[in-house]
């Protein structure tokens, strides 16, 4: 996608063949800056810290970690220490999982001497994978913008209100959720998105917002609860949203708040779609409420809020009391019942074990035999 009308990718390897570029995504919406990682431990904090995010993204990022890591030590015991490191850093994105998984799966069978340049070209495979499925779960989700367009007789907008940050930030290129949008826009049909600032760390008021204005997609951002009143006044046609990690039966994870929005779109009849590449899915598990890890993050993400002053500088303050507890908890699951369809790589399905097996149908042996 562009930023300041020059294409790019959130991530990248640097001129000297090694070193890896990304944008460091807590410095934006005021800032656009990149950053250099250069060992496994840069990797990882750049997860933790949220430089990088976004399953899609977060997995990228880790097969690189790996990279870095092999330069330093190219070892069984190292290869399998830097996916564990790595493994570590977020729990809830089965992407990151799913990725480390790619790379020893890639790298065991090697003779150390070899893994290296082995690492970087399954890794740059992974990422322009993840850019191919995105551009198809775009022209899948473009089929459901446009029948919206349809319904409305070709008249106004199409109104779609979506949560966090599943754009081109959160995956390598083109984003999941947002990916029908920017093609939507592209095709002329006159797409509006409403965008959840997506409390605490404001990944939709400051990456969603940031990202849509680049490529003048004409959006709005609202807090948290609007939805709700929107949907109630006919304000929204559709949402939808991405995914952390989405079970064999459809059960989503996604940021927290993603559930109350399915609830009120359930309510007022609105159609609630996810968006998801195959790596995001989950075959292990079933029920996504009991099984899925939800993250609990530092609570000064919620205690303290940063924005920028008139001067410019950006600073950081405290909301809440410095008596009151606070508990911040990164996701929460959407249950399959609440989910209208999901789209992915391979199409649109319905949110069940039938919708999923009828895209993936490889996965049919291996679940009915349990291996
Ligand atoms: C294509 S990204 C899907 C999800 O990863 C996204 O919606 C999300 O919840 C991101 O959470 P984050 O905590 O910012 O990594």
């Amino acid at each position: 996608m562009k930023v300041h009308g020059k294409p790019m990718r959130t991530l990248w390897v640097e001129t000297d063949g090694h070193s890896v570029g990304i944008i460091d995504q807590t410095r934006l919406p005021h800032a656009f800056a990149t950053l250099r990682l250069t060992t496994l431990d840069e990797a990882a904090h750049a997860i933790r810290s949220m430089q990088v995010r976004g399953a899609p993204l977060i997995g990228a990022t880790a097969a690189y970690g790996v990279c870095l890591a092999l330069r330093a030590d190219a070892s069984d015991g190292a290869l399998e220490r830097a996916c564990a490191l790595l493994q570590a850093t977020r729990p809830t994105a089965v992407n990151l999982r799913w990725a480390l998984d790619e790379m020893r799966r890639a790298l065991r069978p090697l003779p150390p001497s070899e893994r290296v340049a082995a690492a970087y070209r399954r890794a740059a495979a992974l990422c322009d994978e993840d850019v191919a499925i995105n551009r198809s779960i775009g022209e899948h989700g473009l089929g459901l913008i446009r029948s919206a367009w349809e319904r409305k007789g070709r008249q106004g907008r199409v109104n779609v209100l979506t949560h966090c940050n599943a754009g081109w930030l959160a995956t390598v290129d083109w984003g999941t959720a947002l990916a029908p949008l920017y093609l939507a826009h592209e095709q002329g049909i006159p797409v509006h998105v409403w965008v959840d600032e997506t409390r605490p760390r404001n990944q939709g008021a400051s990456l969603t917002a940031w990202e849509l204005g680049q490529h003048g997609v004409p959006h709005t951002v609202i807090a948290d609860n609007v939805g709700g009143h929107l949907m109630q006044h006919g304000e929204v046609d559709l949402c939808i949203v991405g995914t952390d990690r989405t079970t064999a039966r459809g059960d989503v994870a996604n940021k927290i708040g993603t559930y109350l929005k399915a609830l009120a779109a359930r309510d007022n009849g609105v159609p609630f779609y996810v968006a998801l590449p195959s790596p995001t899915i989950d075959w292990t598990l079933e029920d996504g409420v009991r099984d899925i890890p939800i993250e609990q993050r530092d609570g000064r993400e919620l205690t303290d809020i940063s924005g920028r002053l008139p001067s410019g500088e950006v600073v950081t303050v405290r909301v809440t009391p410095e008596a009151s507890p606070v508990a911040n908890y990164g996701f929460d699951v959407t249950p399959a019942r609440l989910v209208t369809a999901l789209v992915t790589e391979r199409g649109v399905c319905a949110a069940s074990t039938e919708g999923l097996l009828s895209l993936f149908p490889e996965r049919r042996p291996a679940r009915e035999t349990g291996t």
